[in-house]
């Protein structure tokens, strides 16, 4: 079976600096991915090169067999990114137009049901910079999925949502799966990855350090309790946990003689 998608030796360089890869993987169709790593250990990098915005130094990326070089190949694909600047002026249905046209579909009906549901539709005709944090989350999600990707790619699409609303998501993702399509979702919520995420990748200077359900992951921890713990054995090693320890202790020691 060809995979959903299918990372080869994926390696991305700014100037002399490696900082992903050789990175391999492939991700089947109706499941949900975390991708997981610490600050810095490259993972919306390698969102950006999957999702085609940024060249990979080396290797290739297909889905569903063909390249993301292919511009329709790029269609099927839905990007959520984290902290990417908003074009402020434009009102949200604008932004949610722009996306409809440089797909060249018409999904405004999908929008408008979307917006519904994210309860973001009475907002619309409000331009950007009025939009909270949470609305604009909302917004940049319904632009991702509006067009029914294959393979939906988001970088911590739970950041600043209420709990109503990640109620809406989480169910929304599920069921997305469910319906054969691709989850990859990027984050720093352990608890959220191993209660939702089929598999996780771990991710560690830019290497995937870890991969498999929680469980598998787990076991490459000498059975960590959590994936939290399994995270904490599998990225940081002994030595800098102890110094960090001192430093707090040091740090804080000041505060409390006061
Ligand atoms: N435009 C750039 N130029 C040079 N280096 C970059 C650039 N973008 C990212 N990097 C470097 O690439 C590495 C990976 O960054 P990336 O943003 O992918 O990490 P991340 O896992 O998403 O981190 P975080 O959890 O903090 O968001 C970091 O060392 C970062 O400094």
């Amino acid at each position: 079976m060809v995979a959903m998608l299918d990372i080869q030796s994926v390696t991305k360089k700014y100037g002399k600096r490696q900082v992903l890869g050789p990175v391999s993987a492939k991700l089947d169709k109706g499941r949900y991915y975390a991708l997981l790593g610490p600050n810095g250990a490259g993972k919306t990098t390698l969102l950006h090169i999957l999702m085609g915005l940024t060249n990979c130094s080396s290797g290739m990326v297909t889905v569903r067999g063909t390249s993301i070089d292919n511009l329709e190949t790029r269609r099927d694909l839905g990007f959520s990114p984290d902290d990417v600047p908003f074009p402020e002026s434009l009102t949200g249905w604008e932004f949610l137009e722009l996306h409809n046209r440089l797909r060249q579909r018409d999904d405004s009906e999908r929008c408008l049901k979307l917006s519904e549901l994210f309860q973001i539709k009475h907002a619309l005709d409000q331009q950007i910079f009025e939009f909270s944090h949470g609305m604009r989350r909302k917004l940049q999600f319904v632009a991702a999925v509006s067009h029914e990707p294959a393979l939906l790619a988001l970088d911590e699409p739970f950041r600043g949502l209420d709990p109503r609303s990640s109620l809406v998501l989480r169910t929304f993702l599920q069921r997305y799966v469910d319906g054969g399509k691709t989850v990859l979702v990027a984050t720093h919520d352990m608890l959220r990855a191993e209660r939702d995420a089929d598999e996780v990748f771990l991710l560690h200077n830019g290497l995937i350090r870890s991969q498999g359900t929680a469980e598998e992951v787990r076991s490459q921890a000498q059975n960590a309790l959590s994936l939290e713990a399994a995270f904490d054995a599998l990225t940081t090693d002994k030595k800098s946990a102890e110094i960090d320890n001192e430093l707090i202790l040091d740090l804080t020691a000041t505060t409390t003689r006061r």
